[in-house]
Order: C-alpha cells, then sequence, then structure tokens
C-alpha cells in the first residue's frame, strides 16, 4: 500500500502543494484532476521521488521512501513514471527500446514479452520502426509499454492520453486500464480529462492550486460538484440560485448541467433567450443568456436565436 502524507511543498518561495494525504491500495486506481499548473505533475514527481520532500513522508508498504538527496538514482524499481516528456530513446527501434527494460536471460521469453506489450499499446506493426520515425502519440504509447516491462507495482502516468487521437483513446485507455487491474498494479494518473477519470478510476483527488478541493469514489465527486471550479471539469456547467427551483428563501447558488435543464410549458423563474445552438450528435447544446448571464441546456431540436424559453429542472433527472 502506498501513503501519501504531503504536509506542503515548494519549489523555492511558492507553496506548490498543501496538506495531500491518501492511502492507494494494491491494484487501485487514482485519478489527479485538476487544471493546468494546480500541482499534479510535482505530486507524481514527488511520489516518484525525483522531488525532495521536506514536509511530509511518502510510505510504500513498512518502507519510507527517501527521495533524491539520499538515494543515487531517483525512483523507486518497483514504481514507473510515464512523464509528459517521456524518456525513449529516439535511435533505437521500438523493440529494442522495449528489451532494455527485459531481463534478456530468455530470448524467446523476452521476445513473447515485447509482443504482448506492443499488443497492450496497439503497435505491433512498428515493432521495428526507429522512435524517431514514430508521431508523438506513438511514441507516448512505446513509453507505457516501456513502463510496463517490467511489470510494476505502481504506475505513475502523467497525462497518460494527451497525444492519442480520438479513433484509438477509448480503446487504449480500456486496454491499458484493464490490463493494470488484471495485473493488481496501482495506478496513479495526473489528468484534465474528466471523462477517463469517472469511468477508470476508483477514487479521485481534484485539485485547486496544490489543494484538496473534492476526494472521493467518481460518482461521490458527479454528485458533490458545488462550484464553478469543480463543475467546469464535466462541461458548460450553470451556477444558478437556489431559489429559481423552489420557494425557499436562500441565497445559496447550485450547479445545474446542461442535461438536467429541460423546456417547461408553463412560465418559470429561469426564462432564458437563446443565443446559438450547437449540434452535439445526439442533441442539441443551447447557449442562451438569462439575466446577462450565460446558460448552457440540452435540447432535442435546434432553438432559433432570439427565441424565449422558460427552463425547469428535468424530470428525467
Ligand atoms: N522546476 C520548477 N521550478 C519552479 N516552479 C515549478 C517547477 N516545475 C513546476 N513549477 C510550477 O509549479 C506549479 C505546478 O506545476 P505542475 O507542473 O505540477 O502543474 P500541473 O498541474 O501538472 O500542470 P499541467 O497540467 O499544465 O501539466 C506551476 O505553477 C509551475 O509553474
Amino acid at each position: 500500500m502506498l501513503k501519501v502524507e504531503i504536509d506542503s511543498f515548494s519549489y523555492s518561495e511558492k507553496t506548490i502543494l498543501k496538506n495531500i494525504h491518501f492511502t492507494l491500495k494494491p491494484g487501485k486506481h487514482l485519478s489527479i484532476l485538476g487544471e493546468s499548473g494546480c500541482g499534479k505533475s510535482t505530486l507524481l514527481h514527488l511520489v516518484y521521488g525525483l522531488l525532495h520532500l521536506e514536509n511530509g513522508s511518502i510510505f510504500f508498504n513498512e518502507k519510507k521512501l527517501l527521495g533524491p538527496t539520499k538515494t543515487l538514482i531517483p525512483g523507486e524499481p518497483f514504481m514507473k513514471l510515464v512523464a509528459q516528456k517521456f524518456n525513449i530513446m529516439p535511435f533505437t527501434t521500438v523493440a529494442e527500446n522495449l528489451g532494455s527494460h527485459l531481463s534478456r536471460l530468455n530470448e524467446e521469453k523476452d521476445e513473447k514479452r515485447i509482443d504482448d506489450l506492443l499488443e497492450a499499446v496497439e503497435m505491433e506493426a512498428f515493432k521495428n520502426t526507429m522512435v524517431k520515425n514514430l508521431s508523438g502519440g506513438q511514441k507516448q504509447r512505446v513509453a507505457l509499454a516501456k513502463a510496463l516491462a517490467n511489470e510494476p507495482e505502481i504506475l505513475l502516468l502523467d497525462e497518460p492520453f494527451s497525444n492519442i487521437d480520438v479513433f484509438r483513446k477509448n480503446k487504449l485507455q480500456r486496454k491499458i486500464f484493464n490490463y493494470l487491474k488484471e495485473n493488481n498494479i496501482s495506478c496513479i494518473t495526473a489528468t484534465h480529462d474528466s471523462e477517463e477519470a469517472l469511468a477508470f478510476s476508483d477514487q479521485i483527488l481534484m485539485l485547486k492550486n496544490g489543494t484538496e478541493e473534492l476526494f472521493g469514489t467518481p460518482e461521490f465527486i458527479y454528485k458533490n460538484v458545488a462550484t464553478k471550479y469543480q463543475a467546469g471539469f464535466f462541461g458548460d456547467a450553470n451556477l444558478l440560485p437556489k431559489n429559481l427551483f423552489s420557494s425557499e428563501e436562500t441565497s445559496e447558488k447550485m450547479v445545474v448541467f446542461p442535461h438536467q435543464l429541460e423546456i417547461s410549458d408553463e412560465k418559470t423563474a429561469l426564462e432564458v433567450i437563446v443565443k446559438k445552438s450547437y449540434f452535439k450528435g445526439t442533441h442539441f447544446l443551447v447557449e442562451a443568456t438569462f439575466k446577462d448571464e450565460t446558460i448552457f441546456f440540452n435540447s432535442s431540436i435546434s432553438l432559433k436565436k432570439g427565441k424565449l424559453c422558460s427552463l425547469k429542472i428535468s424530470e428525467k433527472d
């Protein structure tokens, strides 16, 4: 089990991370969800041992991880990091890159392992291609395979699918995350992709300015978004006064997602003027104004600019 207790971390004067405490059991997947610059990569680098943690400690089982000031080679043998700038050798072939991480004691076994790894990241066709001739997304897939070569106990993935096209991304995510589960490999991913975090993780740690904003299961996170920042990860959410939808006298606001609103046949307190309808395949996302604020809601049909609509909370929700 990995136990992370970061009281604070600063690069120089500026505190980057504060009060980040969590544990990760074998085979579990934690997503660190946060906007650019909030400290996700820094957190992974601390766990991996690339940065020195003065205020806090990181344990793997009973072992305290010492960090770069106390170890000759940063990093731990049971842990692999796939960083944003992946470390793969450009002037060797894909197979040679993967092979460099295998035992080389049994050629036949290594060959089979290389084929299995290439299959896992759908790179079989590039086995003998020089890495320098691969696209960014293909290099990212090789970096993932390389990290898996030694069967780590913990895998740290920094934006692992950021260069991968939409045609392949969903299938590859399913393959990689299922592979990790089947092999009981724990995983921490840094991401701003909420769909990936919701679909594949056991726990999500949402960060804001280096501190915990929300922590829990994907269902918990989705049901408990309460601020514009939190909702911002899940599309065009609205932050609306609660009293628009009830007789309660309150100045509180609530997050309402576009799919939670629908047009009402009767006049409601939420009367909006349509600005534009965007086709989304299964529905239209309508952008409208309500007292100078922008509101988004879903509609099965395209609505014309200037149309006046009353909205209510969808009964389907
Ligand atoms: N080596 C460094 N020295 C000083 N400041 C740094 C260093 N590396 C990162 N930072 C700063 O620390 C903060 C967190 O950076 P970090 O890379 O961890 O964010 P991130 O959430 O991973 O961002 P992104 O999603 O854009 O990769 C940023 O303000 C960044 O400018």
